[in-house]
């Protein structure tokens, strides 16, 4: 099988600190593919690198393919990106920043105008598409983001925390449009802390821990016979507490 992703030690320092120590990420095309670790462990940093935000230090990425850094246009017509931390045109209304996404992307008008109906209907933000960006909440902006990642029919769709602050019902509408992406061939990476989900979406997921990947591959051989959290817990080994908090002040009163 292609593949959507291939890194060769990719590598990241700011000051003293290794972000990401040489990591090997392969990601094979059509994957719904969870990127999973500790807070720190190099993950954003990591899709940042790929999706050309940040220049690596050393190692090489390739998308399709094609290398991010000495081939930028045609990774970034391939690629859709939901960054953490999401920056959008505030001043915009949901449809006028689909509508000047898709124009950049050099998207006919009316295709651009078709595609932003779809997704803005597909998304549940019809209601709300001449309402400003500014005024939308945090599951609202995710889903305007994740619209405009996709207008462009990327083949390669990076999410930092997508389902972070999304409702249950926004996440289902999410779920359901990363399921129908995958579906047709297209590959899905993201980054999240919540196993279960990850669990129940992805069949590849790669570990990250430290700045390495700790693990990677089909899901079921990850997991190993065990819950991917019970992996998770394994592979990354949490904090050895001797099972109490270690705050023996914690909870106790005065009694009067
Ligand atoms: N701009 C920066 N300057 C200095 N250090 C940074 C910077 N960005 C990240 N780091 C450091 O690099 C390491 C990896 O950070 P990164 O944000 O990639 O981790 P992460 O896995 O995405 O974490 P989280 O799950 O908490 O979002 C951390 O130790 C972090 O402090």
């Amino acid at each position: 099988m292609k593949d959507a992703v291939r890194t060769s030690g990719l590598f990241k320092r700011y000051g003293p600190q290794i972000a990401v120590a040489g990591v090997d990420l392969v990601v094979p095309a059509g994957s719904f593919a969870g990127l999973v670790g500790p807070n720190g462990a190099g993950k954003t940093t990591t899709l940042s690198m790929i999706t050309g935000l940040l220049r690596p230090d050393g190692g090489h990425a390739e998308i399709d393919g094609f290398h991010v850094w000495r081939d930028p246009v045609a990774v970034k017509a391939r690629i859709g990106v939901l960054p953490e931390g999401l920056r959008l045109f505030e001043r915009l209304s949901g449809r006028e920043l689909l509508l000047y996404n898709g124009r950049l992307r050099g998207i006919p008008k009316a295709e651009v105008e078709r595609r932003a109906t779809d997704l803005l209907q597909l998304m549940d933000l019809a209601g709300a598409a001449d309402k400003l960006v500014v005024d939308y909440s945090t599951g609202m902006r995710k889903k305007i983001g994740l619209a405009a990642a996709l207008l462009h029919n990327p083949s390669v769709l990076f999410l930092d925390e997508p389902f972070e602050g999304v409702d249950p019902v926004s996440a289902n509408t999410l779920t359901e449009v990363l399921r129908a992406f995958t579906a047709s061939g297209s590959t899905v990476i993201f980054s999240s802390h919540v196993m279960d989900l990850v669990e129940r979406l992805c069949d590849w997921v790669s570990v990250m821990n430290g700045g390495h990947i700790v693990a990677q591959g089909p899901l079921e051989r990850v997991r190993d016979g065990r819950s991917l959290n019970q992996a998770f817990l394994e592979l990354v080994g949490g904090p050895q507490t001797g099972g109490g908090t270690g705050l023996t002040w914690l909870g106790q009163r005065d009694t009067p």
